[in-house]
């Protein structure tokens, strides 16, 4: 196996993908370099679902092996909203600073120790004439009462990491990719990585 697709729109995962597989010696390519825009409809109820959906949509299609990555933030205040919901929390256009004003907003009442949450990155590996296998990674962090830092995508802003004393929107891109949900998600996946390929 040498190329691979990543089945996703969001430029920001794109990126950490291209940066986190140059360790597993494969080729990357992506919906953008592909000329795939359609949406694919994320109808499921669980991360799992959502990353099988994508995962196996472009597999078909391209007749190739691809990953997705559904993604998103739990917050335990929350009842662990916005979860599957994380990229249309504040509406329809997939706004990130309306997703995490929106946030900011539901916890604003809520006291630093009860800010809790993680991040959850589930990869689903779609191959022609295969089964779908799944992978889960997450990231425990506090949601914080501002948004700081200019690095990384979605949430990033307002996902403190008790450990580094930073948002995850502080920390460089290397740095994010050695900790993150993804990050984790993609250890896994290196363990299994020979029997699935
Ligand atoms: O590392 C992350 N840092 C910050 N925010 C993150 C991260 N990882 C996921 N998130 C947020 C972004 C989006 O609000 C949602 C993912 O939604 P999700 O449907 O999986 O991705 P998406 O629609 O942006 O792109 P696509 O489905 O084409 O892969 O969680
Ligand atoms: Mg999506």
């Amino acid at each position: 196996m040498n190329e691979i697709i990543i089945a996703s729109h969001n430029e920001g995962k794109v990126k950490e993908f291209r940066s986190m597989l140059k360790q597993f010696d494969v080729s990357v390519v992506s919906l953008r370099d592909l000329d795939f825009h359609d949406e694919i409809e994320e109808t499921g109820s669980t991360f799992e679902e959502n990353a099988s959906i994508k995962a196996e949509t472009i597999s078909a299609h391209f007749h190739q092996p691809v990953i997705a990555d559904d993604s998103g933030l739990v917050i335990d205040a929350l009842d662990g909203r916005p979860g599957v919901f994380s990229a249309r929390y504040a509406g329809e256009d997939k706004n990130d600073d309306a997703n995490m004003d929106k946030v900011l907003y539901e916890l604003k009442s809520v006291h630093e120790s009860e800010r809790t949450a993680q991040f959850v990155s589930v990869l689903a590996i779609a191959i022609p004439g295969k089964e779908t296998t799944i992978v889960k990674g997450t990231c425990e962090g506090i949601i914080s009462q501002e948004k700081i830092g200019e690095h990384g995508f979605g949430y990033d802003p307002v996902f403190y990491v008790p450990s580094l004393k930073k948002t995850m929107a502080q920390l460089e891109p290397s740095q994010k990719n050695q900790i993150s949900h993804r990050a984790n998600a993609l250890k896994k996946l290196r363990e299994q990585w020979s029997e699935i390929f």
